[in-house]
């Protein structure tokens, strides 16, 4: 055969060998690379199953013990009712969850380089909390690198949402978010990027709050990519109720965490504000003009907005400028100014989970290459284009600082928005229902309404107030999207088959004014449970 002729050709022999070595090498160096990581895997999944052992064993003690405890009315206490019973001597529960460095524990943020280097002290959150009685129990499941809202990593897994097997519980935080869910805890802390305390909340019904930068300390929690001065990485609470995320916060904005980290503010929770009932003047918005809303997000705002409405505050209409230049060129461009060096560096020699896969690969695209796409994506999905343009990073501490300013001028033109309407607060979707597990990545412009508020650095706060109806389900056959690209066919791929998950919506505050956003988001909790109940 002519084919078998042209394969016997020296050169060509020779050029196939060398390929087929080439390829070896490849397969030898990162298997070489990947070793540490390998062998770190499997003893961390062997502590966990050995500590499930020993949380199933003293369970079993424990009912043998006293076979008449119910333990379910006292898990579905709120943490607040939970506190009075505890201080009336009714109860002695020992369980506050906690999933910050803590004394002896790794903090893997799903990383192999962060196994196996227990922290030699307890962060500044966890002391505080354990001086005010919290008694840490489990550390739950997060995202790789905690840069991705699913919950999936290559040491412990992917998390399920307990309210839909086959949907994320969100990310990074979502494994505080699904034990939360299910009755498993009653207070867990999450870290926020760009929705990462928001979203595992809003997906698995519950609440949710990311402070104010440098209101809580970050002293002594874990994180993969650290030293951004824009888009900051921040601390948070989530919980089954609002009472109980402000009675975290109560415990935590001490003069106890400010001696510990004189780095935070020193101001205490105002009680006067947390508990005013005066009426507020309330903007909203169902639509950022960027990420078109799922018809349950929109509903839900709707709905809330009406409430508070008929309830006496004053609702008014709010348009949020530029989003798409706030998203791509200050947002993404301030979390990967160093073209995603940190992140690559964190996940050498790791093996990479599938949820980051798009985000890594792409990142390690040589810049040219980054930039020839960007080029050619303008002319099919211009929002892919802009993506890689962001991939490559700023380039010099100059064009940093222009970012960092470009940041805080956009910070006073939202102010003077809000201002100008004189706003107590906002009303905005969060990102709704919960998405199908490896959606998050394929649909990541969708955290615009969230991310927004890591850009601003406001503290922003989700309250569950519905669920998906068939209706909602229905009206997502009319689901174009603003841009019909491929991010918008994946989140509506994403949101499908939901009636009955939970829809929140998120309440905001301007900078420092925790206690205001948290009073606007007990409003809202209280108004929705007074209309769901029978009269
Ligand atoms: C193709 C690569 C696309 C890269 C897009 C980046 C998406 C950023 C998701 C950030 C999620 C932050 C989660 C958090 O709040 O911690």
């Amino acid at each position: 055969m002519p084919g078998m002729i042209w394969l016997s050709h020296p050169l060509v022999v020779l050029l196939l060998v060398a390929l087929l070595g080439a390829v070896l090498l490849g397969a030898t160096v990162l298997f070489w690379r990947q070793a540490p990581a390998r062998s770190k895997i499997p003893r961390a999944q062997k502590r966990r199953e050995e500590a499930l052992r020993r949380m199933a064993a003293l369970a079993e003690r424990l009912r043998q013990q006293e076979p008449e405890l119910d333990p379910k009315p006292i898990l579905e206490l709120p943490l607040e009712m939970l506190v009075q019973k505890m201080l009336a001597d009714e109860l002695s529960l020992e369980s506050v969850l906690c999933s910050y460095l803590e004394e002896g524990h790794d903090s893997s943020c799903g990383l192999a380089q962060f196994l196996e280097k227990p922290a030699a002290k307890d962060g500044v959150i966890v002391k505080v909390l354990k001086a005010q009685g919290a008694i840490p129990f489990v550390k739950t499941n997060i995202s790789q690198t905690l840069q991705s809202y699913d919950c999936s990593n290559p040491i412990y897994g992917q998390t399920l949402n307990p309210q839909n097997l086959k949907k994320t519980p969100g990310g990074s935080s979502g494994g505080e978010g699904a034990l939360l869910a299910e009755g498993g805890s009653i207070l867990g802390m999450g870290t926020d990027t760009g929705g990462s305390i928001r979203i595992p909340a809003s997906f698995c019904g519950v609440c949710g709050i990311r402070v104010t930068g440098y209101r809580l300390s970050y002293s002594g929690v874990a994180s993969a990519v650290k030293g951004r001065k824009a888009g900051i990485t921040v601390a948070g609470p989530l919980a089954r109720d609002v009472e109980s995320l402000a009675l975290c916060l109560r415990a935590l904005l001490s003069e106890h965490m400010h001696r510990l980290d004189p780095t935070t503010p020193f101001l205490p929770f105002r009680e006067q504000v947390y508990s005013s009932n005066r009426p507020l003047r309330i903007g909203y918005y169902e639509s950022d003009g960027f990420t078109q809303p799922s018809p349950s997000m929109a509903r839900a705002v709707k709905l809330t907005s009406r409430l508070l409405r008929d309830a006496g505050h004053q609702v008014i209409p709010f348009s949020v400028p530029r989003t798409e230049y706030a998203f791509f060129h200050l947002y993404q461009g301030t979390l990967f100014a160093d073209g995603g060096a940190t992140l690559l560096e964190k996940l050498q020699g790791d093996i990479v989970d599938p949820s980051m896969k798009n985000t890594v690969n792409s990142l390690r695209l040589p810049d040219s290459l980054k930039r020839f796409l960007a080029w050619i994506w303008k002319y099919i999905e211009p929002r892919v284009s802009q993506i890689f343009e962001m991939l490559c990073g700023v380039g010099t501490p100059k064009k940093l600082w222009e970012l960092h300013q470009a940041v805080e001028e956009y910070q006073q033109e939202f102010i003077a928005k809000w201002r100008s309407l004189d706003l107590d607060v906002l009303l905005s979707p969060a990102l709704d229902p919960a998405f199908y597990i490896g959606y998050p990545a394929k649909a990541n412009t969708s955290i615009s309404y969230l991310a927004l508020y890591n850009l601003l650095n406001f503290p922003a706060g989700v309250v569950p107030v519905t669920t998906v109806t068939p209706q909602d389900e229905k009206e997502l056959a009319f689901y174009k999207g603003y841009y019909r690209d491929s991010s918008d066919k994946n989140f509506l791929e994403a949101v499908r088959g939901s009636v009955g998950l939970s829809v929140a919506v998120q309440c905001i505050a301007l900078p420092w004014e925790e206690e205001l956003c948290l009073r606007f988001m007990k409003e809202v909790e209280t108004l929705v449970k007074n209309q769901m109940e029978p009269k």
